[in-house]
């Protein structure tokens, strides 16, 4: 099992007694399986004002998320099994038959495309600090606008990747996509480095040095730039171009160094088409989400490089906290019967530092700074049941 042990399963483990299970979203992607689950806290459910009043009930509890290796579905059913949650609902389609079959649960589908953009306008809605920028190894987080967040480019990028223009709530069109994504990252980089996981290719990558196998524009021009077309010495002529003039086997290469190459290759590749494709409509905010980026610094900083330089310093790359689970977040905000509408404000919820309208509901999230390696979203959520 890939899935390392988020924060909110240690939660889950002390507080399994005092908490119910609600709510169940899962996105199976082609790489991972995306988890998202909510535990009522015990004595939500039910509230009663200051005047005495009976109000309307309100299901306090903490959202928690884990993934899985697709690849791994039974550690997944197992681990949910495990926890009871398939007493809770659905929200994904593929493997419904191995999913009915272990867990006796018949799973209800959203559309893919709509999830993805349902949980980007819920983050960058609900969540305080989602968004931020990454540049020259600083992250800056964005103040978003409630009332100016759109249009906006969402590129997710997953196995393959999806560019999708938002306009709206459930108003957007999938402008774009490519199939060099972290499916490829991961697939090449498993067969040129032998490394057994994506986090020891991620690891490598942060320790090679790309100029060994990249070709540069100064390998070209005997160490000079092209300043007349608006390339540095340093920019990267030709990925992977060094290896067809060493005359040297892969062995010859430091795994590092190919990880190193391939990660840039791909990371530059994506954050230039997706600012040609904001070029295209005129957008002038991009998102970056999906599990490709694991909050990487390398990653961000080669896509942020990439949109800085072909946009000439106009547009800048942002990055979601929540990055990879956009879908399952989607899955479990658009589901309809789970009885989410009429959130409210509510007195119990006061402590929430963050208190929203997502959607016409009052949504309340406490989110927890600490996020350990992004693989679990750590807040509360209070909703009107
Ligand atoms: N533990 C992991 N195992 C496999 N791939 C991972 C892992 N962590 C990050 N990735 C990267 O994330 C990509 C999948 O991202 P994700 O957003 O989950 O898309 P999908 O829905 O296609 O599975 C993989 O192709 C790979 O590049
Ligand atoms: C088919 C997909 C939407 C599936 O999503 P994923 O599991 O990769 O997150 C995605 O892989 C994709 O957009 N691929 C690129 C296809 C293309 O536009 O060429």
């Amino acid at each position: 099992m890939d899935v390392k042990k988020p924060a909110s399963q240690e939660n889950l483990n002390g507080d399994e007694s005092e908490s119910q299970i609600s709510h169940l979203a899962l996105d199976i992607g082609g790489s991972l399986i995306k988890v998202v689950y909510f535990l009522r806290s015990n004595g939500s459910g039910g509230s009663v004002d200051d005047s005495g009043k009976k109000s309307d009930p309100v299901l306090e509890g903490r959202l928690h998320f884990a993934k899985f290796e697709t690849s791994k579905i039974n550690d997944c059913l197992e681990f949910i099994r495990s926890k009871n949650l398939h007493l809770a609902g659905g929200g994904a389609y593929k493997f419904a038959d191995l999913i009915k079959e272990k867990l006796g649960v018949v799973l209800d589908k959203e559309d893919e495309m709509d999830c993805l953009v349902t949980g980007a306008n819920f983050l960058l809605k609900a969540v305080h600090q989602e968004a931020f920028t990454y540049v020259d190894g600083q992250k800056e987080f964005v103040q978003i606008d409630q009332n100016d967040l759109y249009p906006y480019l969402l590129v997710n990028i997953g196995s393959g990747v999806s560019m999708i223009k938002v306009d709206g709530d459930g108003k957007f069109e999938r402008i774009s996509g490519t199939s060099v994504g972290g499916g490829t990252f991961w697939g090449l980089g498993r067969l040129l480095t032998n490394c057994k996981s994506f986090d020891e290719l991620l690891e490598l990558s942060h320790q090679g040095n790309n100029r060994v196998i990249d070709m540069l524009v100064g390998d070209i021009y005997g160490g000079s730039e092209y300043s007349k077309i608006g390339l540095t010495s340093t920019n990267i002529a030709s990925s992977f171009g060094k290896a067809i003039s060493d005359n040297k086997e892969l062995k010859d290469y430091k795994p590092e160094d190919v990880a190193r190459s391939l990660l840039r290759m791909i990371s530059n590749n994506i954050g230039q088409i997706s600012y040609l494709n904001a070029l295209r409509f005129g957008l002038k905010r991009i998102f970056f989400a999906g599990f490709f980026i694991r909050g990487h610094a390398y990653t961000m900083d080669t896509i942020s490089v990439a949109v800085s330089f072909w946009s000439k310093g106009d547009a800048k790359a942002m990055f979601l906290r929540h990055e990879g689970f956009l879908g399952a977040l989607g899955a479990f905000v658009s589901y309809e019967n789970h009885g989410l509408g009429g959130l409210k404000t509510h007195q119990s919820v006061q402590q929430f530092a963050v208190s929203k309208t997502y959607a016409g509901k009052k949504i309340c999230c406490l989110v927890n700074e600490d996020l350990n390696d992004n693989e679990s979203i750590d807040f509360g959520v209070a909703f009107a049941a």
